[in-house]
């Protein structure tokens, strides 16, 4: 049997709906759960295979989207956030007491500073954007998935419609690779 992506790539995508408003984002606690509103949709929306980011119980992707900074606020029990990995480049606000990731921000000069990362199945709201493309593919490997399997799992994404990647998609690739040129004052 094929492994599990992440519920929302195993059975097919579901389409996101056009002008879509937002909608909350809860932790995975009992009682006094972190919540987050975002205003509007996400954006580059992606699988992602990397082991950092947070990945619902058996599955082997992440899904993880980026929004402006200023569409993300925590409206319920900030208490509850930390900061996983300070000198990770995505500082990852996650959740004390279930390890659910609700955020991650860049604090330092990066192409994708302004942009927030999040994980649009925390919500119950429908209609958000659907995964776009998977990143990181081979990096499954590095948590133990065995890598004579991988052919399975880029076919099941095929499946559904999505390009896989070992980085991320090429138009991400070229906006870091812009910005790297920029700094370097080559463009
Ligand atoms: N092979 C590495 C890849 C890690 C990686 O580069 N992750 C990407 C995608 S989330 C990234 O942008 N990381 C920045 C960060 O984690 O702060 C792993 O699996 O840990
Ligand atoms: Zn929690
Ligand atoms: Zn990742």
């Amino acid at each position: 049997m094929a492994p599990s992506l992440h519920p929302l790539i195993d059975n097919g995508l579901t389409k996101g709906a056009e002008n879509f408003p937002g909608g909350k984002l809860y932790c995975h606690c009992a009682d006094r759960k972190v919540e987050v509103t975002l205003k509007g949709n996400v954006l580059h929306n992606h699988a992602c295979g990397c082991s950092q980011c947070w990945k619902p119980a058996g599955a082997l992707f992440a899904v993880i989207g980026v929004i402006p900074v200023d569409n993300v606020s925590v409206t319920a029990n900030q208490d509850k956030l930390t900061v996983l990995d300070k000198n990770a480049t995505i500082l990852r606000h996650a959740c004390k007491q279930c390890g659910v990731h609700l955020y991650g921000r860049i604090e330092k000069e990066h192409a994708f500073k302004g942009l927030d990362f999040v994980h649009v199945e925390l919500s119950n709201e429908k209609g958000w954007q659907e995964p776009q493309f998977a990143a990181f593919v081979s990096s499954v490997i590095e948590q133990g998935f065995p890598p004579d399997k991988m052919d399975e799992v880029r076919s099941k994404f095929k499946s559904v419609g999505l390009e896989t990647y070992d980085a991320l998609s090429p138009p991400l690739m070229d906006a870091l690779a812009t910005f790297t040129a920029k700094r370097l004052q080559k463009l």
